[in-house]
């Protein structure tokens, strides 16, 4: 494959990156253009380390990473990306002391986004976007937690990134907060590219246009939501009796049973049951490894 080096968006080849011994990503190879991408897995999949990657926040151990068409190995280019790109970490922390004003303001200046007055604006748009307009003097640590997570990710969209990195934004939010994200995220994806970790399937059947299911440190689906659902047919059953050991079930309010059967397997109680459409949260558990032991 050969490597997309355009000003936009992300290119990825043969990205491995390992924790002492431990691989959490084995050879990744994607292009990433405008439109949100979901990225999902369970625990432990890769996720975090992967957006880390790419936020110029961990270095890649083998492999080649371009970010907006530069090279995060290079200390200028990483001052270009980490300009024009956006970051919402998996667990943002920020000075407890500031206002939300005075740390927007702060994170603002290390962006370099135009002079005091210009600036002030973008802050300005940036509290209102999340709904903390009324909140600009209180001090970061007087916040709930959702409003936390709202103060994260106005800081990911100061400047109008060309690439926003959101790990779980949702975390945390109030049923309207969700939505008001989900409003603010889609208009950006319009000319952004949006990349999102997230364990929120309402957020990816909202969202995305594209999803990657990673599984230990590699990309195991690439597609479309609907095509992902599409994998899945023929592969959830139901069925009156308990399924045997081994094979990822829950028990339903009837009193049947929802199976999962992975790629590569049957069904071992077919006759018990009947296949039946899959919804994109059982899609999500077939192809993130759901029943097999965690890392
Ligand atoms: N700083 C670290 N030091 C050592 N190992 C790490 C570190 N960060 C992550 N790992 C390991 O790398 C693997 C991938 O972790 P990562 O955080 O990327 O997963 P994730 O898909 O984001 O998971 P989650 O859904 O729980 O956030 C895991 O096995 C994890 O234990």
């Amino acid at each position: 494959m050969t490597m997309d080096t355009t000003a936009t968006g992300v290119s990825v080849r043969g990205l491995v990156r390992s924790y002492g011994t431990r691989r959490a990503l084995a050879g990744i190879d994607l292009d990433l253009g405008p439109g949100v991408t979901g990225l999902l897995g369970r625990n432990g999949a890769g996720k975090t380390t992967l957006l880390r990657c790419l936020a110029t926040d961990l270095e890649a151990t083998g492999g080649e990473v371009r970010v907006l068409g530069r090279d995060p190995e290079q200390a200028a280019d990483r001052t270009e990306i980490r300009r024009r790109m956006g970051y919402l970490p998996q667990s943002p922390s920020f000075y407890p002391h500031f206002t939300v004003f005075g740390l927007l303001d702060y994170v603002a200046v290390l962006k370099e986004l135009g002079g005091r007055r210009e600036r002030h604006d973008e802050v300005r748009r940036a509290m209102r976007r999340v709904d903390l307009y009324d909140r600009r003097h209180s001090r970061v640590r007087r916040l709930s937690g959702g409003m936390r997570q709202r103060l994260g990710l106005a800081s990911a969209l100061l400047g109008d990134p060309e690439l926003l990195l959101l790990d779980e934004p949702t975390i945390g939010l109030d049923p309207e907060q969700r939505i008001r994200f989900r409003d603010l995220v889609s208009e950006l994806a319009a000319r952004s590219t949006v990349v999102l970790s997230t364990h929120q399937i309402e957020d990816v059947a909202a969202l995305c246009r594209r999803v990657l299911c990673l599984d230990a440190g590699r990309v195991v689906f690439d597609g479309t939501p609907d095509e992902l659902v599409s994998r899945a047919r023929g592969r959830v059953w139901e069925q009156g009796s308990r399924p045997a050991e081994g094979v990822t079930s829950w028990r339903l309010a009837d009193g049947r049973y929802r199976v999962l059967v992975p790629e590569g397997t049957e069904n071992p109680d077919s006759t018990a049951g009947v296949p039946v459409e899959p919804s994109l949260e059982d899609a999500y558990l077939l192809f993130t490894g759901a029943g097999r032991k965690t890392r």
